[in-house]
């Protein structure tokens, strides 16, 4: 990460993210209330990359919303560096599953757009979003416009759009899911490549890690991926268990996966997780009957 901007960390000790006892109720258009999220409990540790699973309509996304402050919590609290969150924090970034470009920038003032909405100069703006567009590979297409270029490329620029801010917490909502399988895996080492280039040891000039959390409906990403692998239930969200994963880093996505260890931890998780998505189909298959 850049280190021009260096960031507040908390004190050591307290968790980068936590949701103590959350729960979230919408008012549906027909008046009648829809629990997402309930009662919810998870800690993610400053520098900790956290992959969230879970049957789909669970309530996985609601829950990062709780955490990035777009929607507040109908009970319970959400903490981010120990402190209550209330709406957007600049140190908090987001890749969702659709691009979130300027259609009418290039690809270089798409990457400034974020430093200059945070007040940095514009000089000093373009050059850290040339160096973000060099780190993902883009570098010779900073004057193209989005919609010249792959769906993959689109992906690394969300990538450098979001890294360029240097952002302590970083929230990503199945940012790969659009992509063919090989530019997922490619996408997936890329991202573990930004995010843990600046991990102690690797390179001491610059902050620590983000903390990550990485919403995904594949059980084989958020194991490539992942410090701990979180199971969430049936809808209403809530946490079922969480599996730490213990697979040496760096970790190359294709490779790890054919680890024996990989193979346990799978069926491990799934034998976990696939209980939920059954109740989840059930309920479907008696709503439809
Ligand atoms: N603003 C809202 N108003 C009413 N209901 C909502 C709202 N946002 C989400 N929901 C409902 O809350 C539940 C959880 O939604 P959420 O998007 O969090 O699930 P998810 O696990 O991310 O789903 P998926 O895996 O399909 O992406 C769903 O039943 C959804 O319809």
């Amino acid at each position: 990460m850049n280190s021009a901007t260096p960031r507040d960390t908390p004190p050591d000790g307290v968790p980068a993210i936590e949701l103590r006892g959350a729960s979230k109720t919408f008012r549906t258009p027909s008046g009648a209330r829809h629990t997402a999220v309930r009662d919810l409990d998870l800690s993610v540790a400053q520098g900790e990359f956290v992959a969230v699973v879970g049957p789909t309509g669970c309530g996985k996304s609601t829950t990062l919303t709780l955490v990035s402050g777009l929607e507040e919590p109908s009970e319970g609290h959400v903490l981010i560096g120990g402190e209550p969150v209330r709406g957007i924090r600049p140190e908090v970034g987001f890749v969702f599953q659709q691009d979130a470009v300027f259609p009418w920038r290039t690809v270089l003032s798409n990457v400034m757009a974020g430093p200059r909405f945070r007040g940095v100069p514009k000089a000093e703006a373009r050059e850290r979003a040339r160096d973000w567009l060099g780190r993902v590979g883009l570098a010779a297409f900073a004057d193209r416009y989005p919609h010249q270029l792959s769906g993959g490329q689109r992906k690394r620029v969300a990538l450098a759009q979001t890294f360029v801010n240097d952002p302590r917490i970083l929230l990503m909502d199945e940012p790969f899911s659009a992509l063919d399988v090989q530019t997922r895996a490619l996408m997936s080492d890329e991202l573990l490549d930004l995010w843990g280039g600046s991990r102690p040891g690797a390179r001491e000039d610059c902050a620590p890690p983000a903390s990550v959390v990485f919403v995904t409906h594949d059980l084989e990403e958020a194991i490539a991926l992942a410090d701990k692998v979180v199971v969430m239930t049936a809808g209403p969200a809530t946490v079922k268990e969480i599996f730490p994963i213990r697979l040496p880093r760096p970790r190359k996505v294709e490779s790890v996966r054919l680890e024996p260890e990989f193979i346990d931890i799978y069926r491990e998780i799934w034998s976990s997780l696939g209980e939920e998505v059954r109740i989840t189909r059930e309920r479907g298959a008696s709503r439809v009957a």
